[in-house]
């Protein structure tokens, strides 16, 4: 037969998908409803009440807690998106700002971040967070406006900026809230970080606080059936399928109740049944799909962290693992770790980075959990940072790392 790229294409393209919206069950996309948060909704929407009743008269600070993929972030911008709408269709100038607190890890950059997003522009250098804070608030002020803003996994931002970082945020009602403008939600997957604000402010979120409970079986059954009406044409999968990923991942049935790892399971089967032309999804596409799960559940984990970094603590992390492979060893030495890292700079033509720089790459991966790093002594050799990775496999961990590089590297240039 001849051989037609034309035609092979074409076949492709008249394909039927299984898919109507494959977006809809991607970890990004935000859904309309929310099965089993509205209670959750509705408190947000009481200890906001005076945004819309009486802005103005207070300036109000909530706390939410609640394991990955319980649905805080996914939460927190229904409810800010619909009250802006609400605010701005009762005349008032309203503005919701998200603030990412694992890609701002810094006093500077957070504040910076929230001047931005009102569209004021900021220099790199040269203002101090203080600075910009005032600028804020004159702009509130001068404009009329108030603001809600969500900082999203705050734990990071506690972790890596430190408590006096904290307490400038979470008491700027204070500083700079005379005009009470500032509303804000601190959102967290530490459900013990209540532990770290200054006495005042942790008595006072004690009474602002909400928790999210990890699903139940039934109410991922729920969620499921919700999505897959979205993502799936309807002869595409049935009811069994779902009830075989719920059961999984419910929290009563030794799961760990997260709707992220339901829906992804979900868009894997997906993706396989497609693969394979199968035309709709069988229960054995979701066995494959919990298989591959379970074996990139700790890829996943490290996958949010690792979504914000930098190019180079990527070429740093990569250096660790290959290193770690090459050795054949549990750990390794910090020096040994530089001279892969600068090898990995040349092969791609980057400009190493500076040891202090590096040894801030290290501690902020430790911190979130990517690597072990301890430092020894080692007699008269002084003292060095060990670093190992106690999850694997390594040789997916590479794979996975080099791809994030790669990408990376397309963003950048
Ligand atoms: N009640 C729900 N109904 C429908 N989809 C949900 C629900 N809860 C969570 N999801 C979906 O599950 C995924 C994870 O939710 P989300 O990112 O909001 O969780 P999270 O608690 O913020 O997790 P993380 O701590 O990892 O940020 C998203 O795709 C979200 O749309």
């Amino acid at each position: 037969m001849k051989w037609d790229a034309r035609k092979i294409i074409e076949d492709e393209l008249n394909k039927q998908s299984i898919f109507k919206n494959r977006e809809s069950l991607m970890p990004e996309y935000i859904p309309e409803a929310l099965p089993h948060r509205e209670n959750e909704l509705k408190l947000l929407a009481s200890y906001f009440r005076h945004l819309i009743a009486n802005p103005g008269s207070m300036s109000q600070r909530v706390l939410i807690v609640g394991r990955v993929g319980t649905g805080k972030t996914t939460l927190m911008r229904t409810f800010a998106t619909n009250l802006t709408s609400i605010a701005r269709e009762k005349g008032l100038s309203f503005d919701y700002i998200h603030v990412n607190c694992y890609k701002n890890r810094s006093l500077f950059g957070i504040v910076r971040d929230i001047a931005l997003q009102l569209g004021l522009s900021v220099p790199h250098r040269g203002l101090s967070s203080k600075e910009i804070m005032d600028a804020v608030i004159s702009f509130l002020d001068e404009g009329d406006r108030y603001t809600l803003i969500v900082f999203d996994d705050f734990h990071y931002f506690v972790n890596i900026a430190g408590k006096e970082a904290v307490y400038f945020i979470t008491r700027a009602y204070e500083a700079f809230h005379e005009s009470k403008r500032l509303n804000m939600v601190f959102v967290s997957t530490d459900t013990n970080i209540i532990g770290v604000f200054d006495p005042v402010t942790e008595s006072y979120l004690n009474r602002y606080i909400i928790k999210l409970q990890p699903y139940t079986s039934s109410q991922l059954l729920d969620i499921l059936r919700y999505r897959a009406s979205l993502a799936f044409h309807e002869d595409a999968y049935d009811e069994k399928l779902l009830e075989l990923i719920a059961e999984y991942e419910g929290v009563d049935r030794s799961g760990e109740g997260n709707a992220r790892h339901a829906l992804t399971i979900l868009l894997t089967a997906g993706d396989i049944a497609e693969k394979e032309g199968a035309g709709r999804i069988s229960i054995e596409h979701v066995r494959k799909a919990i298989t591959i799960h379970d074996r990139s559940k700790e890829i996943e984990r490290i996958n949010d962290v690792l979504r914000y970094s930098s190019l180079h603590e990527l070429l740093l992390l990569l250096s660790i693992i290959r290193l770690l492979r090459k050795k054949n060893d549990k750990e390794v030495e910090m020096g040994e770790v530089e001279d892969e890292y600068r090898l990995l700079c040349n092969i791609h033509g980057e400009i190493p980075r500076s040891h202090t720089q590096l040894y801030e790459y290290t501690r902020n991966l430790s911190k979130t959990g990517v690597i072990n790093a301890v430092t020894k002594n080692m007699g008269n050799r002084g003292r060095t940072t060990l670093i190992s990775i106690p999850y694997g496999p390594l040789e997916e961990l590479e794979k996975y790392v080099t791809t994030l590089v790669t990408k990376k590297r397309e963003i950048e240039y």
